[in-house]
């Protein structure tokens, strides 16, 4: 295979394609061996215990344990398989539930495999976030309908009607806005949603799983991919699931949707639907071109057939590496494999650590305003704790300003919480705001981070796609996390930029600053255009009035005339200047103003 140096065994008597090999996920070689579990020493009973702790700490209260498998390759008898389970299961404290994932003959003896799985407070639950993309008509919206709701579609839309959210989307079926539908998992892995009429409750569904997959419905007609790709920026997902109908194969958006995912590095796998209405041939035809796109040089995949359980646990467990592409092929309405993408579902893991010692940073990717509760926003966070009645700064505004927000209320998936954590999606109530002042894009963060808003900013592009050149004064859409605005290119590192070239280019937002964080991706889009890259240098206004002072000559050599603009921006002409004479002053003042009513 080209340019694939990860190397993975199929699993036993799995169809895997490829060859995977399960990344050890723990070292064994401090303690003897697969024998260990059979008959620990009191020591070696201790050392277990402490590991199994501390991977399950790591791996967020969920690990895949194997059992059977030593340094010496082989597997176990009946009686000391039987003996290790017994062990496994009294390592674990009573909120840890253990679940036999497989069992199998490795030819050697038995070996198999557990998941581990914590039980969370009645009001907690692991989180994953998976973003849906694929051509229109592939049928996201009734897969969505088909695994949330229990109920297998008609082939003629009934499953997705539950889902539209605009009465033009329940008239032409088509999806526009970014919705959500979640599925719970409890600590066995049993799907907890239970429709009640027709309609799902979220808090009952929440308040009954150990872990709960947010599915981000993103549309998939070209004329929506403003929503789709802010959808991928904004709503931070761990995975994207790319469908694909099975008759018409790879059409429309489907390649870039893909191609977007990759860019972004969202781990992908895909679930190729509406296999009961396919003739064989044309099926196999289109596998074999996506197989084919998939290990291009351009997307450096391997792609896995997922047709049985060991095969979903191997690529569950191989999936985080982004290498892998576990590939699907199911009906909505025979519900035929429905069941391997469940328990694959269940298997995910989230790729965001929660990092509870940061400072909070939450970014917003909406806003609304509730009757009887004023201004809610919602948004993910990414790092950090916020807690009911923090004060974070909320900003920047037009003028690049922070202001301190008192945090109302809090809910997770419309259940009401006392905190929220990195990784976690959240809706916040907010006291004495308009909605009108919030835009998406803004951020709340914990005062320790001091945040600047920055007009320009440093980044690394690679060119996707352009259809002739890009050269400085350019201007396109950047997408960065949650941040959607036209930006201008001010000056780069080349002459101008073709499809495959890369560059260090430096950006300047149209209408107003905004927090950037050094190491996000971003996308740079308009039309068929498309660039992605990283942030590598944001230019914190009040840095860049210095810079600009000191530096006047050099900036003049690196930047077209005219485009110094930074100057003559509304945020330099007043911002820059206050946060010079007086910075502490014009926070507060801005606060006054932005928190009146
Ligand atoms: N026979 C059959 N029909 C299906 C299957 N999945 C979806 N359909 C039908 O395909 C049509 C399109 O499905 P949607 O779920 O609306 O497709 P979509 O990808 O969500 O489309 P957009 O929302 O416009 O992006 C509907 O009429 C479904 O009933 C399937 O597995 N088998």
């Amino acid at each position: 295979m080209d340019n694939i140096d990860e190397k993975v065994p199929a699993a036993a008597g799995s169809h895997l394609e490829a060859d995977v090999t399960v990344e050890p996920e723990f070292d064994y070689s401090s303690i003897r061996g697969k024998m260990i579990l059979v008959s620990p020493t009191t020591d070696e009973y201790d050392l277990l215990k402490k590991q199994l702790t501390e991977r399950l700490e790591a791996g967020n209260g969920e690990i895949i344990y194997d059992i059977g498998h030593g340094e010496d390759g082989k597997g176990l008898t009946e009686d000391e398989y039987n003996a290790s389970v017994a062990t496994l299961q009294s390592l674990v404290n009573e909120r840890v539930s253990c679940v036999e994932l497989r069992k199998w003959d490795c030819g050697t003896g038995i070996v198999g495999q557990y998941l581990l799985r914590t039980e969370l407070d009645h009001n907690d639950f692991m989180e994953i976030r998976v973003a849906v993309v694929g051509n229109v008509d592939a049928g996201k919206s009734t897969l969505l309908g088909v695994l949330t709701h229990g109920e297998l579609d008609n082939g003629r839309g009934h499953a997705r009607q539950r889902l539209f959210r605009h009465k033009h989307e329940a008239e032409t079926g088509r999806t526009s806005s970014v919705g959500n539908d979640i599925l719970g998992f409890d600590s066995l892995g049993n799907v907890v949603n239970k429709p009640d009429h027709g309609a799902l409750d979220w808090v009952k569904i929440c308040e009954k799983s150990s872990k709960v997959i947010t599915f981000i419905d993103l549309a998939g007609h070209e004329r929506y991919l403003k929503t789709t790709v802010f959808g991928m920026t904004g709503h931070a997902p761990d995975f994207g699931m790319l469908m694909i109908g099975a008759n018409a194969g790879i059409v429309g958006m489907t390649k870039e949707h893909l191609g977007l995912a990759l860019a972004l590095s969202v781990p992908v796998f895909v679930v190729v639907t509406k296999i009961d209405m396919c003739p064989p041939n044309v099926l196999q035809d289109n596998l074999k071109l996506l197989i084919r796109i998939l290990k291009s040089s351009g997307c450096r995949k391997v792609p896995v057939m997922v047709k049985t359980k060991d095969d979903v646990i191997v690529s569950a467990t191989n999936f985080v590496s982004q290498r892998l592409c576990p590939i699907f092929q199911v009906s909505n309405v025979t519900g035929e494999n429905l069941e391997l993408l469940t328990m694959f579902l269940n298997l995910l893991k989230t790729r965001m650590p929660s990092q509870d010692d940061k400072p909070a940073e939450f970014q917003i990717d909406d806003t609304y305003s509730v009757p009887g509760v004023g201004t809610v926003v919602s948004g993910t966070t990414l790092a950090g704790v916020i807690r009911l009645n923090d004060t974070l700064l909320l900003g920047p505004d037009p003028l690049g300003r922070f202001a301190p927000i008192t945090v109302k209320s809090i809910h997770r998936k419309r259940m009401s919480v006392h905190e929220v954590r990195g990784g976690q999606t959240a809706s916040f109530a907010l006291k004495k705001i308009k909605r009108s002042q919030i835009r998406k894009g803004m951020v709340m963060v914990s005062p320790a981070l001091n945040p600047q808003a920055c007009w320009q900013f440093e980044g690394e592009i690679l060119v996707l796609h352009h259809p002739t050149t890009i050269s400085s004064r350019y201007q396109a859409m950047v997408h960065c996390g949650s941040i959607r605005q036209t930006a201008t290119i001010l000056s780069m590192s080349r002459d101008c930029l073709r499809t495959g070239d890369k560059a260090r280019v430096r950006f300047r937002f149209i209408k107003h600053p905004e927090y950037l964080r050094r190491g996000q991706r971003m996308v740079f889009r308009e039309g068929r255009t498309k660039a992605v890259g990283n942030v590598l240098r944001p230019e914190p206004h009040a840095h860049l009035a210095a810079r600009n002072a000191r530096d006047r000559h050099h900036v003049r050599d690196t930047i077209p005339e005219g485009d110094e603009s930074g100057a003559t921006s509304p945020l330099e002409k007043t911002g820059g200047r206050r946060q010079r004479k007086r910075p502490d002053n014009a926070q507060s003042s801005h606060s006054q103003a932005l928190v009146a009513n």
